[in-house]
């Protein structure tokens, strides 16, 4: 083992929050070794100027723990920096865990161990960095999580237990973990059983699918807690306290991958435990005034909810189910008729094609977002309001609606890549019925830098409500025929593709679950009282806060 630096703490600046260590130039000959394999002769204690490449902001420490210097250092399987064998020098030493960034987004668990002359000096290092970090209100400390063993490739439990319980552990945060047993029983049981106030939060692990399912038993636990009717479209919900995070180990995880740029279950923890914030917005689906189902990503009809009917009997394949039906899909190129209102967003920033990217803190969303609160009642909101609804006839391809911009790795800049996690809207995408070949080459440019968006048989719209009405309405029966999965004509026709006649419905693909219906309406739904920081639904990671900035 070469030779290993001595790192000093020689003192402490608390400046502003921000935990600047002022280190030895060893440190920065450590980082050198670390670089460039030098041998380090004795360290200068020389404290230097802290810039920001070498300080640690407290918000950014995971732990800091106590070195039992005498004995060997006990190897908990992470690479630790061996101090020096002589170290009658320095009896004391302790270890600060922080998040290292690394490339593309991702985030690390780093260590680094002080050596300090005194033991007073170690204790006040130890005790003022968990003073630092107690004050810290915004990390959580009691998480309930829930596991899906089954969504993708069924590694849920695995990536829980090796990649992020360790983390939790090391920053003291008490988790209570679910694994699930069947498909919404973290719905029900976040409806009904769970306590909600022992918890600061609440973890999915798994996929879009399974974070759009606990949105729905979070928000509808928080309105049966207040008597609010989550049916009637024009009730305005309220919003839970409680914070989602999510933890990849699904097949698309278009969520975490928009938020956090990247689908990696550690960098996701670390976003957990320092308690990032990003609001997003959420739409209701409701048929005939029924509530349907919550929808956070995706909401598609034709293309992407053929696929995803198609692939739920292909789950045995794991994410590499939606390739196979994509492709199935395609080739069978089956196109819908029907009719699509909406109300276009007028008096906002942004559009679907200005080429804008939003981040953590983006400014169009904190603009667009504060447009809705309880006093500003928006016009368009009230029941008379008839203007403004625009009316669209046609054979479709494709309707998606993405609140945010779909990005994940099969796509990097998503559906909607100008898309906006908080802004109060959702992109409208309309695909025509068009030849194969353009079809092929509107979804190539979904990999590419082209824009999607730039071929006369799409078009796309940021609204604030749509409905969806099929050609022809579904009669009861047709309906009882298409529950039961029977659906005689129209799988006839589907399994053979060689049939010229096209099925009168697809299947709503909500997040990865499939809608029961096809005429569906559609809102992003609304909060009481004030909006923003204090009254948000919040999700732990990457501040996944589900925004529900106003009302359907
Ligand atoms: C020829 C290559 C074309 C590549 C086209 C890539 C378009 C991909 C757009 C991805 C949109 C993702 C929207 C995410 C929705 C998710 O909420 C939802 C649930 O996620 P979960 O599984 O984690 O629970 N995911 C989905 O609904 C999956 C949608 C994935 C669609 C993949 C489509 C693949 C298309 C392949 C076409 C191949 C044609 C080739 C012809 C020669
Ligand atoms: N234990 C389980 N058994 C079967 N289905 C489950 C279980 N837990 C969750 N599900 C269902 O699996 C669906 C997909 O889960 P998800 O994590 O999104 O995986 P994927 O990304 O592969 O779709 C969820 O909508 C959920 O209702
Ligand atoms: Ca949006």
């Amino acid at each position: 083992m070469e030779k290993q630096p001595r790192l000093l703490a020689s003192q402490l600046l608390l400046k502003n929050s921000l935990f600047e260590v002022s280190l030895n130039r060893v440190l920065l000959t450590w980082k050198e070794i670390a670089t460039k394999k030098k041998r380090v002769s004795g360290g200068i204690h020389h404290p230097f100027k802290v810039g920001t490449s070498h300080g640690v902001s407290v918000s950014e420490i995971l732990a800091v723990r106590e070195l039992d210097v005498d004995s060997e250092t006990k190897d908990d399987g992470r690479w630790q920096k061996m101090p020096q064998k002589s170290t009658e020098a320095y009896p004391y030493a302790f270890t600060v865990s922080y998040v290292e960034r690394a490339w593309q987004h991702r985030w690390r668990c780093s260590d680094v161990t002080f050596h300090c002359l005194e033991g007073a000096l170690c204790q006040q290092w130890v005790q003022t960095i968990r003073e630092q970090l107690t004050a810290l209100t915004s990390r959580p400390k009691h998480l309930l999580v829930y596991i899906n063993p089954y969504g993708g490739k069924q590694q849920g439990e695995r990536i829980y237990e090796q990649k992020v319980a360790p983390l939790f552990t090391l920053a003291s945060i008490s988790t209570h973990v679910i694994v699930t047993e069947h498909a919404n029983h973290a719905r029900d049981h976040l409806r009904t059983e769970a306590e909600l106030k022992k918890y600061d939060g609440v973890v999915c692990v798994g996929g879009d699918g399974m974070f759009s399912e606990m949105v729905h038993g979070l928000v509808s636990r928080t309105q049966r807690d207040n008597g609010v009717d989550q049916n009637s479209p024009e009730e305005k919900l309220v919003p839970c306290t409680l914070r989602i995070g999510i933890i990849p180990a699904g097949s698309t995880d278009c969520i975490c991958y928009a938020t956090v740029g990247i689908n990696d279950p550690v960098t996701s923890a670390l976003h957990i435990i320092v308690g990032d914030a990003q609001p997003m917005d959420v739409c209701s689906v409701h048929h005939n005034n029924t509530f349907l189902r919550y929808s956070v990503s995706l909401l598609g009809y034709g293309f992407y909810g053929d696929v995803l009917a198609d692939s739920e009997r292909k789950r045995w394949m794991g994410p590499a189910r939606y390739d196979f039906s994509g492709f199935k899909t395609f080739l069978t190129h089956h196109y819908y008729e029907g009719t699509v209102s909406f109300l276009p967003a007028t008096d906002i920033l942004g559009t679907p094609r200005d080429k804008t990217r939003c981040r953590a803190g983006c400014f169009i969303c904190q603009h667009n977002g504060q447009l809705y609160s309880e006093d500003h009642q928006p016009l368009f909101l009230l029941p008379e309001y008839k203007g403004g609804w625009r009316v669209i006839r046609g054979k479709f391809l494709a309707i998606n609606a993405a609140s945010m911009s779909c990005a994940c790795p099969r796509s990097p800049k998503g559906l909607s890549p100008a898309a906006h996690l908080a802004d109060g809207t959702t992109d409208l995408i309309l695909v025509r019925k068009c030849s194969r070949f353009n079809f092929l080459r509107h979804l190539l440019r979904h990999t590419s830098k082209y824009d999607q968006f730039d071929m006369n048989f799409v078009e796309v719209h940021r609204v604030r409500r749509f409905r969806f009405t099929p050609r022809y309405c579904q009669s009861d029966s047709e309906l009882d025929l298409r529950e039961n999965g029977k659906r005689l004509f129209s799988q006839i026709c589907r399994d053979h593709p060689a049939c010229s006649c096209s099925p009168a419905y697809s299947s709503w693909n909500c997040d990865g679950e499939i809608l029961p219906h096809a005429a569906i309406e559609v809102g992003l739904v609304r909060i009481k009282g004030k909006i923003l920081d204090e009254n948000l639904l919040q999700s732990a990671q990457t501040g996944v806060k589900v925004h529900l900035p106003f009302g359907q």
